[in-house]
């Protein structure tokens, strides 16, 4: 076969992917596209071929030389396909695309990839006011591990600390999963009683309790065919837990009050800000439940680990608490804000933000009014106060929950709102809600 008819007929085989799909040949030269890549970029723009680091992110080097990874390289080296995950330059701007990369050989043996380029849709590496944002390293991989472990049933435990977006990250699991169509539904395992527990996963049946004038169903089967996101797993408590283990390995239940078991089909997603490892060795968490949930752990960046996203947030949040006016920062008060610690995270960045919506003066905030965001509670003098009252304290011989109820009630004076409480504290509102539960 010449090299032209070659060519024609994996132009054909490139067709055959509804994606955009190129040919790249062992220099980086892409040599063919699909229709779908021509529909989407362009094509070639008339050259007979380009290099694929130039096309797809600008770059005058292959994309190993930048700090990313060649899935190219790696297809290469392997022998084997290669999925990366990598941000574009499309029309649209930056966009988030998983690549699969498949080595081939032509009539001669010369080595040729077929590439095959997948937007991600959960996901912006632009400013927008709707979804999971991030273009960092830390955001990228996270963006990976959603993808791949997406696709499958595998059970998944997000870790991380309050704030740095679990919640999102199952909702785009959710999406990334076959499961997309049907409900995601989430248990806020931090709220829920002994006696709400039950009745609120399994549901119940008419009469079953005092107060159950009508049947009602529960949680989990109003998850069926889609999510159980179990928010806070690690505040389920002990005596609890074995009622969530026999779900989770029997997939039934039984509403309260009726006899007959009832199948369940959900996919499980776990999230928890605490060290669950550490509760199992304080026996606080059941071992056997801690394996089944963690099948396949993942494991939250802080926002202070993902710093360079920083002004995408900031964009991205402005535009969520306002969309008609377009809100922006200057250089000088994005970069008072990169100074600071972020122990709430992305919550906190988003209180921060919100008070400097209320307080700016125009549509472009400065640092007078990112200070005055930040000082709304004299934060200093608190804690000047608190290492006195630490001593007093100590002296007292206070235990450690009647030390935390007062730094809670301390702050619950000074702050505009319990969500100022919680985003200083570093706990949600969810968990603050159950620290002053009396
Ligand atoms: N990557 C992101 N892009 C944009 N917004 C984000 C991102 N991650 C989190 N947020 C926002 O930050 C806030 C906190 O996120 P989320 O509730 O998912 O955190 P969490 O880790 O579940 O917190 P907690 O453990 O306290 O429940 C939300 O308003 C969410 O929309």
């Amino acid at each position: 076969m010449t090299k032209i008819s070659w060519l024609r007929t994996m132009r054909n085989v490139l067709d055959s992917y509804n994606n955009p799909a190129v040919l790249i040949d062992a220099e980086y030269n892409v040599v063919a596209t699909n229709n779908s890549y021509d529909f989407r970029f362009g094509g070639l723009n008339g050259r007979s071929s380009a290099k694929c680091f130039f096309l797809s992110h600008g770059y005058q080097q292959p994309c190993d030389q930048e700090g990313e990874t060649c899935p190219m390289q790696e297809a290469r080296d392997s022998g084997h396909r290669a999925s990366v995950l990598h941000i574009h330059n499309t029309p649209q701007g930056k966009e988030h695309v998983g690549i699969d990369t498949i080595p081939i050989t032509d009539d001669e043996e010369r080595a040729y990839f077929i590439e095959v380029m997948k937007p991600i849709r959960e996901v912006s590496a632009v400013p927008i006011a709707n979804k999971m944002i991030g273009r960092s390293r830390a955001f990228n991989e996270l963006v990976d591990l959603i993808q791949r472990v997406g696709k499958t049933d595998t059970n998944v435990l997000l870790m991380g600390p309050s704030g740095a977006g679990k919640e999102l990250a199952a909702q785009a699991l959710h999406s990334t999963s076959p499961r997309a169509s049907k409900p995601f539904v989430t248990v806020e395992c931090s709220g829920l009683t002994d006696s709400l527990f039950e009745s609120e996963l399994f549901g119940h049946i008419k009469g079953a309790f005092t107060g159950a004038i009508s049947s009602r169903t529960g949680l989990v089967q109003s998850a069926h065919g889609g999510t159980l996101f179990l928010d806070e797993v690690g505040d389920v408590p002990l005596h609890l837990q074995v009622k969530l283990l026999r779900l989770i390995e029997t997939k039934t239940f039984r509403p309260v009050g009726d006899s007959k078991s009832i199948a369940a089909d959900f996919r499980l997603v776990c999230a928890t800000h605490k060290d669950l490892p550490a509760m199992v060795e304080r026996g606080e968490f059941r071992d056997d439940l801690y394996h089944r949930i963690s099948t396949f752990p993942i494991r939250l960046p802080s926002l202070a680990e993902r710093r360079q996203d920083l002004p995408l947030l900031v964009e991205s949040i402005l535009l969520r608490i306002e969309d008609k006016a377009p809100l922006k920062l200057t250089d000088e008060a994005l970069q008072l804000l990169a100074q600071q610690p972020f122990k709430g995270n992305i919550r906190e960045l988003k209180n921060i933000l919100e008070r400097a919506v209320v307080l700016r003066h125009d549509d472009l905030i400065g640092t007078d009014v990112i200070k005055r965001s930040l000082n709304l509670i004299p934060v200093a003098e608190l804690s000047g106060q608190k290492t006195d009252g630490l001593v007093q304290m100590a002296e007292q011989r206070l235990s450690l929950d009647q030390v935390e109820q007062r730094y809670l009630e301390v702050l619950l004076q000074r702050c505009v709102d319990k969500g100022q409480v919680a985003e200083i504290a570093g706990c949600s509102l969810r968990t603050l809600y159950r620290k002053l539960e009396p």
